[in-house]
This record gives C-alpha cells, sequence and structure tokens, in this order.
C-alpha cells in the first residue's frame, strides 16, 4: 500500500563540468556530518521547484536559473518516509559556498555511486531512480 510520506524535500543536482556539488549536514542536526546535494523540506503550499529555488539560495548561495525536474522518488525506511523531488541543475548564478557553515564540495559523477553510501539512506535508490530516468549512466 502506498504511504504518503509527511517529509516532502527538494533536492538539487548542481552539475558544473561534470560534477555535482555535496554539502556537509550540520553535525548538531540529525544524521549530521554527512554529505548530501543541498535542498530542504517543502513549505506548506510551497511547490517543490519553488523549494528549491529558496534552499539552493539560503544553503548555498546559488540562483537557479532554470532546473531540470525529474520524477518524485518515495523512500521509507522502518518509521522512516521521505519524498525526494529531484531537480538537475546546469544554469545558476553565484559561487556555491556554505551558507550554514557547512562544507561543499565537487565530486565527480562517477564517484558519486560510491559518496552515496556515506549519504541518506534514500540516496542510493534515489541514485539508481536518476540512472534509470536518465540523468547519468548506471552503475
Ligand atoms: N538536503 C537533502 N536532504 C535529503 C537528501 N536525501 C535525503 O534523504 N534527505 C532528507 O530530507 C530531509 C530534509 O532535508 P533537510 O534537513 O535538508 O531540510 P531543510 O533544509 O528544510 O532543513 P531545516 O530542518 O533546517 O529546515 C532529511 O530528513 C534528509 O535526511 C539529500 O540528498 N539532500
Ligand atoms: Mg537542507
Amino acid at each position: 500500500m502506498a504511504v504518503d510520506p509527511e517529509l516532502h524535500v527538494a533536492v538539487g543536482l548542481v552539475r558544473r563540468e561534470g560534477c555535482f556539488l555535496l554539502g556537509s549536514r550540520d553535525p548538531d542536526r540529525p544524521g549530521g556530518g554527512i554529505w548530501e546535494f543541498p535542498g530542504g523540506k517543502l513549505e506548506a503550499g510551497e511547490t517543490a521547484e519553488a523549494a528549491l529555488h529558496r534552499e539552493l539560495a539560503e544553503e548555498v548561495g546559488i540562483h537557479v536559473h532554470s532546473a531540470h525536474t525529474y520524477p518524485a522518488y518515495d523512500h521509507r525506511q522502518r518509521d522512516y518516509a521521505v519524498r525526494l523531488y529531484p531537480f538537475l541543475v546546469m544554469e545558476f548564478r553565484g559561487r556555491p559556498r556554505g551558507l550554514e557553515g557547512q562544507a561543499v564540495r565537487w565530486v565527480a559523477e562517477a564517484e558519486l555511486w560510491a559518496e552515496a553510501d556515506a549519504m541518506p539512506g534514500a540516496n542510493a535508490p534515489l541514485l539508481h531512480h536518476l540512472a534509470e530516468c536518465g540523468l547519468f549512466g548506471p552503475r
């Protein structure tokens, strides 16, 4: 049975020269210290795309010019369910930097699969989902 997750999250795959942007989670927050794609929770009444624009400006200081929308991906594990709204961002303004004190780094597409093991549990299946959608090649 499909469960509608209460957690709806816009996730930005910001790509530049074949690399993707990662940010580290605030060490004081749940799941702190791990690497993730910039993004965050949709606010009430907000579209996923609006949340993407807002979160990427707030977290890494970039202004998204255009983003390609990929189908949402639902992930559940035990008592945790999240709906991820992935976007490929290739046109943006600004130099990405951690505006919330977090580290940021670029990783090559080929390294993303290995990196996923150190990301939130939803991210490895999310990457497979995006590969099936053609965002990048299979593992
Ligand atoms: N940003 C981000 N969140 C992810 C990813 N994968 C994933 O499962 N999530 C989950 O999405 C949820 C919300 O993300 P978030 O903590 O960035 O939300 P937010 O920016 O709105 O934070 P806030 O609580 O300070 O407002 C977390 O439970 C996080 O584990 C990812 O790659 N990037
Ligand atoms: Mg966030």
